[in-house]
């Protein structure tokens, strides 16, 4: 680790202000800001043990970007301070202008009321901040975190989730995904792949055989087709394709129409979990709004089509409504908003995208066709 003279506040989780802790979903973090402000993007950083997060927390810091950057790290109670003094604060390149440790339990279950806390807190010096990265353990599952940092403009919130990165270690990944294949648990290292935006495939120098890479590739695109997947070593990516992602924001629509385009029905065969998949439904006829809310409430909350929906992605033909809409899907916290108009040239149609265990397409088409309006 390098010298730091002059080492930046840490935060520990009892000084942060507020008592009962708040019911992560329903509860967001805003505070006071100057009007006209955008949110500070968060990217949520996951990947099993020993992946590299730390080691892409680092490359981020230290590289030239400008960007005053607040680090927010979780650890296990007897690590507390660990994984800090592991992580070189920025020399030469970014600001680290807070870091925030969150001890005594896992980001993604116990301590998710002090994530809030700590968020509300970093926000009100948001002045002085461009971006926060949240590194979690290596056995966080994404899914409650982005329930947490799942923010929209037009709530006028003052973080929003930018991205989740997952590192991936490319000589284990295999060994860990196949651990718990043919076990009735999951392993944390598929949901991690499952929720991502970016799948970074570290530790490419420890693997020598390419074709065993490509099989890797294939592997996560399996787990998640709307992934971007970027090999490396120690994480030395370039950071046009990990920051200032807006990974849910309408800006990512012609990243969206990409995936959408390439969307198709892997067949489950293909798979060696049989009951996670990949799906996509298109639908010409355009839909009621209020239904597909009343769809989705049942499909992510319900579930009582007995579907596991890890992700879902896609645009939607809203009926009497000029505008493109734009769905995303965290598990069971999901957004619909306007992105644009549609262009003349387009097709207007309505395809999302399914991440998810026991996924039927029968099921999703005939279950979303009720939700079209007939002209
Ligand atoms: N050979 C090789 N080693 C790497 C690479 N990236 C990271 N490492 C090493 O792998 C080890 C683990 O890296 P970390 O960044 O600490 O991993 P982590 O995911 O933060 O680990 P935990 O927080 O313990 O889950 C360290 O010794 C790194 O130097 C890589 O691309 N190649």
């Amino acid at each position: 680790m390098e010298d730091d003279e002059d080492p930046p506040l840490a935060i520990r989780i009892e000084d942060i202000p507020g008592d009962s802790p708040p019911e992560a979903s329903s509860r967001r973090p805003d505070s006071p800001a100057a009007a006209g402000d955008s949110p500070v993007g968060v990217t949520v950083i996951t990947g099993y043990l020993g992946a590299g997060k730390s080691t892409l927390v680092n490359y981020i810091l230290n590289a030239r970007h400008g960007k005053r950057i607040a680090v927010i790290l979780n650890e296990f109670g007897e690590e507390i301070g660990v994984e800090r003094a592991m992580i070189n604060e920025g020399e030469g390149g970014a600001l680290v202008e807070e870091w925030v440790e969150l001890a005594n339990g896992c980001v993604c279950c116990t301590v998710k009321h002090s994530l809030v806390q700590a968020l509300e807190q970093l926000v009100q010096r948001k002045e002085r901040l461009d971006h926060i990265l949240l590194e979690t353990t290596g056995l966080a599952d994404p899914a409650p975190l982005a329930s947490v940092l799942w923010l929209d403009d037009q709530l006028e919130s003052e973080v929003r989730l930018d991205s989740i990165i997952t590192v991936v270690d490319a000589k284990n990944l295999k060994m860990q995904l196949d651990e718990h294949r043919n076990s009735t648990s999951f392993p944390e290292a598929f949901l991690q792949i499952a929720f991502a935006d970016v799948v970074i495939l570290n530790k490419i120098d420890l693997v020598s055989d390419r074709g065993h890479l490509e099989d890797l590739e294939t592997e996560i695109r399996n787990i998640n087709s709307l992934a971007t997947v970027i090999r490396s070593v120690k994480c030395q990516v370039d950071l046009l394709k990990l920051l200032d992602r807006q990974a849910y924001g309408a800006k990512n629509l012609a990243h969206l129409s990409e995936l959408l385009e390439d969307g198709k029905s892997l067949p489950s065969s293909s798979r060696h979990d049989h009951t996670v998949s990949n799906m996509c439904i298109y639908e010409l006829q355009p839909v009621d709004l209020t239904k597909v809310r009343l769809w989705l409430d049942d499909l992510l909350w319900e579930k009582s089509s007995n579907m596991d929906v890890y992700r879902c992605k896609g645009v939607l033909n809203v009926h009497s409504s000029n505008q493109l809409h734009t769905l995303q899907a965290v598990r069971e916290i999901y957004e619909v908003v306007p992105a644009r108009e549609w262009n003349q040239t387009e097709k207007k149609i309505n395809k999302i995208v399914f991440i998810g265990r026991n996924l039927d397409l029968n099921k999703l088409n005939d279950s979303f066709r009720g939700c079209t309006v007939t002209v």
